[in-house]
């Protein structure tokens, strides 16, 4: 069983709402630090870890146990080291992740990201809902210690090279 404190490597979760930029960052982090990049969604679907298909939301209905089973082994390694993107964070163990990243974004941008995903109208306004209320942030502070949590706007190019470097710092001094 892997911890903050035998860990090699830090593991770090990218969270935030669906559009905000998540698999962005986690790619650009992962190839920048040789780290292994864990794009939930993506597992998912590959080895179909759902329990049904929700049509309204247009997307599937997550198996959190079957997911944890699938991804357990290389999280709970202390080589770390591992980039996780999922817009959910409290059903993952707390010890898994040394720095948890909530990534923001303005309605109007968000709205126009998740139009051009081509998500319906009820999915956009869920989602930006969901936005406005920073309920991946409350999650996130459910769930995690608060130091552990790093909340990042996610707007534009010029926020994507803050926030790699504001990691790249907290991977560099991590255990300092
Ligand atoms: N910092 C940013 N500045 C501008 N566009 C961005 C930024 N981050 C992500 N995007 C764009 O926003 C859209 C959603 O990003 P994505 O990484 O797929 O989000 P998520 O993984 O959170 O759903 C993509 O078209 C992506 O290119």
């Amino acid at each position: 069983m892997s911890t903050p404190a035998t860990r090699q490597r830090p593991n770090i979760l990218i969270t935030g709402t669906p559009g905000t930029g998540k698999s962005t960052l986690a790619e650009q982090l992962a190839d920048k630090f040789k780290f292994d990049f864990i794009e939930i969604g993506k597992i998912v679907k590959d080895f179909k870890i759902y329990t049904a298909y929700d049509e309204e939301y247009q997307s599937h209905v997550l198996n959190e146990e079957k997911l944890l089973d699938h991804i357990e082994d290389r999280m709970d390694s202390d080589s770390g080291g591992v980039v996780v993107d999922y817009h959910g964070s409290d059903f993952f163990p707390e010890r898994w992740f040394d720095f948890v990243i909530v990534l923001r974004c303005a309605n109007a941008i968000l709205f126009d990201r998740l139009k051009a995903r081509g998500y319906n109208d009820f999915k956009v306004r869920e989602n930006v809902e969901c936005e406005i209320f920073g309920s991946l942030l409350e999650e996130a502070r459910d769930a995690y210690p608060e130091e552990r949590i790093h909340e990042l706007r996610s707007e534009g190019p010029t926020d994507l090279q803050k926030n790699i470097e504001k990691i790249t710092e907290l991977v560099r001094t991590w255990k300092q």
